[in-house]
């Protein structure tokens, strides 16, 4: 569905000069530096999946979403969407993508919600039926009737993120691009974007490409993470594949009315102990979880026990110190 194939961008930045006589010289003789933004980026994503596109600040995500999308035009490289140059054919291009910027609006700013929503109707040119058919089960599932009449600058960013996703998807998109999609909001808000997300993608099939700095969206929706620092690519995997990487040990925590001894488990090394909670390490590629928990619990009368992986947040941070990004 998308493919791309060795994509580079570079930008042209003018160099600032401290100090007036630097600044004056500048007037005349401008010097510059290249941006190298992209640099040889090859990918592949197939229909009705959701990946997760993630690298630190300034690796290049927003400027792929923005080739992907038809707003820049790569240096060197080909992309392909839907059979469709992005940047080529734009007007026929943007009716099958849905594109949401966390860190701008596309709503008109002092009109309210719904009038927004009809002039995207008329930009788009959606059929009449299509619109009140994709505004109706919008208006339900991101739960707008409320806000519908409120002009957009009077919305809290929870009610314009929604507001903004569903102006994205009025024409009924087949891929849709979501740059940083939850920044800023609250946990409840997060919750309710990333469940529309994910019941975007399983009922309609949607295509979803979504950058973020919060891994637990990625942990929630993506099963497969792009990776990309300083402009390439440097990781291309899924979530499952990434915890097998990063090793088969897991963190067991127990909870017990009291023991005045240290518990002791072939298989598990325990890491701390006081006379109402252990917590062990496990190596599942060698012992079952099962087996441990029944042993202990053979032993001492269990009150709760828990089991962590290592959070996705860390190994991504380990990810970006093996690639020095
Ligand atoms: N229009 C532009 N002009 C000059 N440089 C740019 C422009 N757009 C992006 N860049 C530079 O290209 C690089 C990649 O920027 P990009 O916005 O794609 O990063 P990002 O991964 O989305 O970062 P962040 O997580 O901070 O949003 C950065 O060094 C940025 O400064």
């Amino acid at each position: 569905m998308i493919e791309l194939q060795g994509i580079s961008k570079s930008f042209k930045v003018a160099k600032r000069s401290s100090g007036i006589g630097q600044a004056f010289k500048a007037l005349f003789a401008r010097e510059h530096t290249t941006v190298h933004a992209l640099q040889e980026i090859s990918f592949s994503i197939g229909e009705g999946e959701i990946v997760g596109y993630i690298g630190p600040n300034g690796a290049g995500k927003s400027t792929s979403i923005k080739v992907m999308s038809g707003i820049l035009v790569p240096d060197e490289g080909s992309c392909s969407v839907m059979g469709y140059t992005p940047w080529k054919d734009r007007t026929a291009y943007v009716k099958n993508i849905g594109v949401v910027f966390g860190q701008r609006s596309q709503l008109w700013w002092d009109v309210p919600v719904l009038d927004s929503f009809e002039l995207l109707k008329d930009i788009y040119r959606i059929p009449d039926a299509e619109y009140r058919g994709n505004l109706s089960m919008l208006t339900e599932t991101l739960d707008l009737e409320p806000i519908l009449k409120v002009p957009v600058r009077q919305l809290s960013l929870g009610q314009r993120m929604r507001c903004e996703i569903a102006a994205s998807l009025l024409h009924g998109p087949r891929i849709l691009f979501l740059d940083e999609p939850t920044i800023g909001l609250d946990a409840v808000s997060k919750l309710a974007v990333r469940r529309f997300i994910r019941t975007l993608n399983e009922e309609k099939g949607v295509t979803v490409i979504l950058t973020t700095h919060d891994m637990s969206d990625i942990e929630a929706l993506a099963e497969r993470i792009l990776m990309i620092g300083k402009g390439t690519l440097l990781y291309d995997g899924t979530i499952g594949e990434l915890r097998n990487r990063f090793g088969t040990e897991r963190k067991i925590t127990v909870d017990y009315e009291t023991c005045d001894r240290p518990l002791e488990i072939e298989g598990a090394k325990t890491l701390s102990w006081s006379p109402e909670r252990a917590v062990f390490s496990v190596d599942t590629g060698q012992y079952r979880i099962a087996d441990l928990i029944s042993r202990l619990s053979g032993q001492i009368e269990l009150l709760d026990v828990s089991v962590e992986a290592k959070p996705v947040e860390e190994m991504i941070v380990e990810l970006y110190r093996e690639h020095r990004i």
